[in-house]
């Protein structure tokens, strides 16, 4: 198993948020966390990151088998988890070239290396976007192009993807989930795939394009269900979070 969290007993801000959560992620897998707003889905990548307002009040989480619950972020970053953020932070004084040679191993009075500045071209960034600070004044696409180029730099094993095709013309969705398949192996034959992934979504869009492996509901706290992608979305679709809050109660 790649990624295991096991029964998750969450706060943040002394605010119970989740409450007993279970997931289990092989290598090659790409899962889909469903959930309706507010449910704790960026609460669990924050603590799976281990950002320290996430406070692990019970369980743990297992890396490769190994137990990284009280691993500092930058220590579960060097073990290869990755994430890219719904909302991502400016960083003022940090042009993307900059992170961009920082997050794939380069000098800084290096030239980005040719693979870097390859993916740049493929995703729409020109050489002056790329002296710009990080994602100050970038538009909402902008900022998703600009995420999983940097997650591309840093070939991370396990990736969260926090909801990568909010505000997202349909042209660019088609771009950012070609990378994105890259990033979860998803380009390789079954067999030969090693990456993982799993990836917030609400209305399904970018799974019409990327191919989930297994799909995860969480609600009240709880991984609520768990099965098809198609399958669930479509009775989300159809009903809304209705019919889960009854499989919330029974599995709690
Ligand atoms: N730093 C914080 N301080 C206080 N409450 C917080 C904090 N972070 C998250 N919460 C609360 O925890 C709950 C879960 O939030 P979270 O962002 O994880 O939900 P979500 O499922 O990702 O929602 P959405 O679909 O709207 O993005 C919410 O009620 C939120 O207000």
């Amino acid at each position: 198993m790649l990624l295991e969290v096991k029964d998750l007993v969450v706060e943040v801000e002394g605010k119970r948020v989740l409450n007993g959560v279970n997931l289990a992620i092989r290598e090659g897998e790409t899962h889909v966390l469903l959930g309706p707003n507010g449910a704790g889905k960026s609460t669990l990548f924050l603590t799976i990151l281990g950002f320290p307002k996430y406070e692990v009040v019970e369980g743990s989480i297992l890396f490769k088998g190994e137990d990284i619950t009280n691993l500092t972020t930058t220590e579960r970053v060097q073990k290869g988890l990755g994430v890219s953020f719904q909302n991502p932070p400016t960083i003022r004084g940090v042009s993307v070239r900059d992170l961009l040679k920082f997050e794939s191993k380069q000098d800084s009075d290096e030239e980005l290396n040719p693979r870097m500045q390859e993916l740049a071209r493929k995703l729409k960034f020109s050489d002056e976007f790329l002296d710009r600070d990080v994602n100050r004044g970038f538009s909402g696409g902008e900022v998703k192009r600009s995420e999983i180029l940097q997650l591309l730099a840093q070939e991370p094993l396990f990736t969260m993807f926090d909801e990568p095709d909010s505000g997202v013309d349909i042209e660019n969705v088609e771009l950012l989930a070609e990378e994105l398949n890259v990033l979860l192996d998803k380009d390789k034959k079954p067999g030969q795939r090693r990456k993982a992934g799993l990836l917030i979504t609400h209305l399904g869009y970018i799974l019409n394009f990327i191919k989930a492996d297994k799909a995860h509901v969480l609600m009240q706290g709880i991984i609520a269900c768990s099965g098809g992608p198609d399958e669930i979305l479509e009775d989300i679709r159809k009903e809304g979070f209705k019919g889960c809050v009854s499989c919330a109660q029974c599995n709690s």
